[in-house]
């Protein structure tokens, strides 16, 4: 599988729900390319369709409008197995698994290789087990996953999504419920793994200032408005940051790319 220089190019996508009374649009006229090697993340406020997007990019609900293209070809001509080996995602949903160690849940991720029978080979265990050291998880390996801390297990599932060795790689809000070391230790375990093996890691969340930190490009949703793409420094310097951070009581500085909240008393 080609892994260099892969992207998604979106072209005036418009992302939405089938609903009783028609389609509620949720975002028109998105455009934008996700780069590999580098971490992309996705800001935006509540209900502004960030779960949507990585939904419709994921192909688990159909785009209402405009392209998706994956190595410039439709998202939907590839059939669910060639997405498999194309398209990894963490979702925030806690996995419905008992009696699973974390090894055999991590193994499920080489499902799109495995034959009918589901029989990992031995290079299927051993990318299985680099994928669990490289997300640091060794102490963890024989634990049951119903026994793991919420961080415990979004590092495991982090760990799945490598071992199914796909050059994109879509988060859902990945730092949610961690502790601050644990959201910066997985923010730069996802950095690295874009630089490491040239993937698209493409995130959503909502820890505005580390992804400011952390971030190659920011996708920031806006309702109404056009999706602002760009380096953090470039999004600060246009506004769009202050836009979206700026309340009574909430000041972004520019410069040091830091937050600022007054305290009301
Ligand atoms: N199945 C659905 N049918 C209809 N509308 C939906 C459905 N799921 C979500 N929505 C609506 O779509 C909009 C976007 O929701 P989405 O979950 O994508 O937002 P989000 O940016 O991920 O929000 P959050 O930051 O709160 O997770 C919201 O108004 C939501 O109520």
């Amino acid at each position: 599988m080609k892994t260099t220089g892969e992207t998604i190019e979106l072209r005036n996508l418009s992302i939405g729900y089938q609903t009783k009374h028609g389609i509620k649009t949720v975002a028109t006229g998105i455009d934008g390319t996700i780069k590999s090697g580098e971490l992309t993340c996705l800001l935006g406020a509540n209900g502004v369709g960030k779960s949507t997007l990585l939904k419709t990019l994921s192909s688990f609900q159909p785009k209402t409008g405009g392209e998706i293209l994956l190595e410039g070809r439709e998202l939907s001509e590839y059939s669910d197995k060639q997405l498999s080996r194309l398209i990894g995602v963490v979702l925030t949903e806690k996995p419905d698994v008992r009696n699973m160690t974390v090894r055999e849940l991590v193994s499920l991720g080489r499902s799109p290789y495995t034959g009918f029978w589901g029989t990992y080979s031995k290079d299927d265990l051993q990318v299985v087990d680099e994928a669990i050291a490289m997300v640091g998880i060794e102490p963890l390996k024989k634990r049951m996953v119903h026994t793991l801390s919420d961080g415990e297990r979004q590092k495991v599932m982090i760990a799945k999504a490598l071992a199914q060795q796909t050059p994109v790689i879509y988060l859902d809000e990945p730092t949610a419920f961690l502790d601050y070391p644990s959201k910066v230790e997985v923010l730069q375990l996802l950095c690295r793994i874009s630089r490491e093996a040239d993937k698209v890691i493409f995130l959503s969340t909502h820890d505005v200032e580390l992804a400011l930190q952390m971030a190659d490009t920011i996708w920031l949703m806006t309702q109404g408005e056009a999706v602002a793409i760009g380096s953090p420094k470039a999004l600060a310097e246009q506004g769009a940051l202050g836009r979206f951070i700026e309340r009574e009581g909430i000041a972004f500085d520019p410069k040091t790319m830091t937050i600022k909240v007054t305290k009301q008393v």
